[in-house]
């Protein structure tokens, strides 16, 4: 085991390339699938996205102990239209299957996979393919009290050096303080004529939902903002981290540059042990507005929207659950300014069941969709609703059993210089009032707006 983890330290990157070294020659010639070296480090400071990396996938829940930052890819696969289940299951498979794992310090962590995927089988933009696993070529990671550093290798591509250039890369970011200070402030572009079409979007959800077409559809819509100087990724990152420690950050690099970011409180699903784990999230209030914090729990309306959800993830599940455990009312979850329903749901899964099975079954569920969901989404295919990247889908990761934990990609913004997207969404049914509706995204945007630098005078 390494002593001692001074990323910019000569002494520590000799003695990990001499332990790597070892690691390759001992497992000998890689004629097909992956190989995966992982070694033991002292702590690493993982709470805070190192600054200057652009191939980054960050992914922190603070909650659970866990953070991991993924770089490169030893292995892709990029899946579009309505079979991505299929071939993201088909190619995880193929990698299960010939994946040679070296845990030089007895870890007991596995090699993952990172990855994401959009609302919608097609890819919204060119940023993101509509559903992507990557095997990084080079994972840092934490978990609960074990920090480890795993190098994963293709076959024909077992080499040293590129490896550790990578590592040299990673270490001197590390070693950089996690955020210099950064004054920004933004300011939002006009959109007002957007504001109306969407409150007429509302009105015409809840006409057809009171006509019976459907009982509840989430709709969304997007803010920009600009700033005088580039908008600093790990800065940002480290605004959402001081003051959402409860949800789940997650940063993903895009290929044009800029990064997906946000600070999710919603898990699609977990899968650890064969036991599944899964948010129900609908129905919110927040302060300055809206159903008190105090009447959520009673408000019929936020009672009803969350009751679908429940229903649904209920349906998704309990065929594919040996057992299952399903709330008979919810608690609701405080989480700064913004107050949710929340219901946990629980099961074992049965033999043969993994993450992605999960994921196909479950998503989108009506806490970003609606219900009943194919009237659902086929109303938001028919008034036009767009999301971008992947907003509304879901940023996790996989171990190498097809075990893991996603979590739906909300509370976040696309940020690319001196831009950035920001997105937000609410959840109508009978009885929603569209200025309302529109007052509660606006509350939804916030955690994302302080973060870069919006509402920066009012309230820090
Ligand atoms: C679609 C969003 O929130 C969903 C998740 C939690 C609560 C929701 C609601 O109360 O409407 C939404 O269904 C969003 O934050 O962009």
């Amino acid at each position: 085991m390494l002593k001692r983890f001074r990323p910019d330290d000569p002494v520590f990157l000799g003695q990990l390339e001499a332990r790597l070294a070892a690691a390759l020659r001992h497992a000998g010639n890689l004629e097909a699938g992956l190989l995966s070296v992982t070694l033991a480090v002292p702590e690493i400071p993982l709470e805070f996205m190192p600054a200057g990396l652009d191939e980054a996938f960050y992914w922190s829940r603070p909650s659970a102990g866990r953070s991991l930052l993924g770089l490169g890819a030893a292995a892709e696969i990029q899946a579009d239209g309505v079979e991505r289940w299929c071939l993201l299951k088909d190619a995880f498979a193929a990698w299960q299957a010939r994946w040679q794992h070296e845990d030089i310090d007895a870890t007991g962590l596995q090699p993952l996979a990172l990855g994401g995927f959009g609302f919608a089988p097609q890819a919204a933009d060119a940023d993101f393919p509509a559903a992507r696993l990557r095997v990084p070529a080079l994972l840092l990671r934490r978990e609960g009290d074990i920090s480890a550093l795993t190098f994963t290798f293709a076959a024909g591509a077992v080499a040293l050096e590129p490896a550790m250039q990578r590592m040299r890369r990673l270490a001197s970011a590390m070693a950089q303080p996690p955020c210099e200070k950064q004054d920004q402030v933004s300011r939002r572009d006009a959109g007002d004529g957007e504001d109306s079409a969407w409150l007429a979007r509302v009105a015409d959800a809840v006409a057809d939902i009171q006509s019976g077409r459907l009982d509840k559809v989430v709709l969304t819509r997007s803010v920009r903002l600009s700033a005088a100087q580039p908008f600093d990724p790990a800065c940002v990152m480290a605004n959402l981290a001081k003051r959402h420690q409860r949800c789940t950050l997650f940063g993903v690099a895009m290929p044009a540059g800029g990064m997906f970011m946000g600070a999710s409180p919603e898990l699609l699903a977990g899968l650890r042990n064969g036991e599944t784990y899964c948010d129900a999230l609908a129905g919110t209030a927040w302060d300055r507005g809206g159903a008190s914090a105090r009447n959520l729990l009673a408000d019929m309306k936020n009672g009803r929207e969350h009751r679908l959800v429940v229903q649904s993830i209920a349906e998704a599940l309990r065929p594919v659950c040996a057992r299952l455990e399903v709330p008979a009312a919810p608690v609701a979850l405080h989480l700064g300014h913004l107050h949710h329903l929340w219901s946990g749901l629980r099961g074992r899964v049965k033999p043969g069941i993994g993450l992605l099975d999960l994921l196909e079954r479950l998503h989108p569920t009506p806490a970003v969709g609606g219900y009943p969901p194919r009237a659902a989404l086929e109303w938001l295919a028919q008034h036009g609703e767009n999301r971008s990247g992947w907003y509304t889908g879901a940023v996790g990761w996989m171990d190498a059993a097809g075990e893991g934990e996603f979590a739906v990609a909300l509370r976040c913004a696309q940020v690319r210089g001196t831009q950035a997207e920001l997105y937000a969404g609410a959840g109508i049914v009978a009885g929603s009032e569209p200025h309302h509706e529109l007052a509660e995204t606006e509350a939804k945007l916030l955690p994302m707006l302080h973060a870069l630098g919006h509402f920066r005078e009012e309230h820090d």
